[in-house]
């Protein structure tokens, strides 16, 4: 049973490696939200951006405590959707598995491919009601393009407006022939650890997600493989970027899904059994 909260916040902002707060936030207040799953990664840091009420949420929490296998995805989506939340945008630092998808570039994920290990609590659905959503069209179109509108307006954002994110478990990053698997015979074009089930949750929990990918290195298959340490220091860079684009995606942000570009908060409407 989804207990509401009195705090409300219609937007979400899910922070990746290296975006543990959100300078500009006014009139801030802190909650912690109780679920069913236990505690999400942190208090959501509530307040006012641009005149609209947003809810963040750092998702390995402050300080970067909690590695993407032990995230609770699950109390992190619970928490938002409790606090009214209908439109979530995450931040994931990602590498690169196309030469021209290059470190400091943005990426808008229009697809996944999930190659977690099946340990992470990846459904809402554990018998009771059985649901089964539909997962062709992961990510909210409407939120999609509001994104690429709001990057086209930083000059110093270049962003990709289509990708394959393959979603490894982690915490170790992949072997050269793995990655050459990704690249090469899946054919995809970045990797991350946390997008899953991070985005089937917000789905079934009937919410607008979108996910902004700022790629920090090429991975394993370059000449230099990928460090955590090279990751950190690009993802500086990325997050002064990806600060400025935020404002501009909340001013552009309506207060409803446009019904014609998506059907995320109607989800649930074909999956029940
Ligand atoms: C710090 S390197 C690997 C780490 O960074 C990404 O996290 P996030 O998606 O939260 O930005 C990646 O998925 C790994 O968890
Ligand atoms: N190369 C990589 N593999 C997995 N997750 C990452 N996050 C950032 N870079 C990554």
């Amino acid at each position: 049973m989804l207990v509401e909260t009195r705090e409300k916040a219609l937007i979400g902002v899910i922070g990746g490696s290296g975006i543990y707060d959100l300078p500009g936030l006014e009139n801030v207040r802190e909650v912690k939200i109780y679920t069913p799953y236990g505690a999400p990664s942190d208090n959501i840091i509530i307040g006012e951006l641009k005149g609209r009420t947003i809810a963040f949420l750092p998702r390995h929490g402050r300080g970067h405590k909690i590695p993407p296998h032990r995230i609770n995805y699950r109390a992190n989506i619970w928490a938002l959707k409790a606090l009214g939340v209908k439109w979530v945008i995450a931040f994931s630092a990602v590498g690169s598995l196309k030469e021209d998808y290059r470190p400091g570039d943005f990426v808008l994920p229009d697809q996944f491919i999930d190659m977690t290990k099946g340990v992470r609590g990846f459904t809402f659905f554990e018998g009771g009601i059985v649901g089964h959503v539909s997962c062709a069209d992961p990510f909210c179109e409407h939120l999609r393009q509001v994104i690429l509108e709001a990057a086209s307006q930083v000059p110093e954002i270049k962003i990709h407006p289509k990708g394959t994110y393959v979603c490894i478990e982690g915490p170790r990053f992949s072997t050269r022939a793995e990655s050459r698997v990704w690249k090469e015979v899946f054919k995809a074009d970045i990797i991350g650890m946390t997008l899953v089930p991070e985005v089937n949750l917000a789905c079934e929990a009937e919410m607008c997600y979108a996910t902004v990918s700022m790629v920090t290195d090429y991975d394993v298959w370059a000449e230099k493989p990928v460090t955590a340490e090279e990751v950190v220091k690009t993802m500086g860079e990325n997050t002064v970027k990806a600060k400025k684009l935020l404002p501009k995606i909340i001013e552009r942000l309506p207060e409803k899904p446009d019904e014609k570009l998506c059907s995320c908060c109607r989800s649930l409407e074909t999956a029940l059994v």
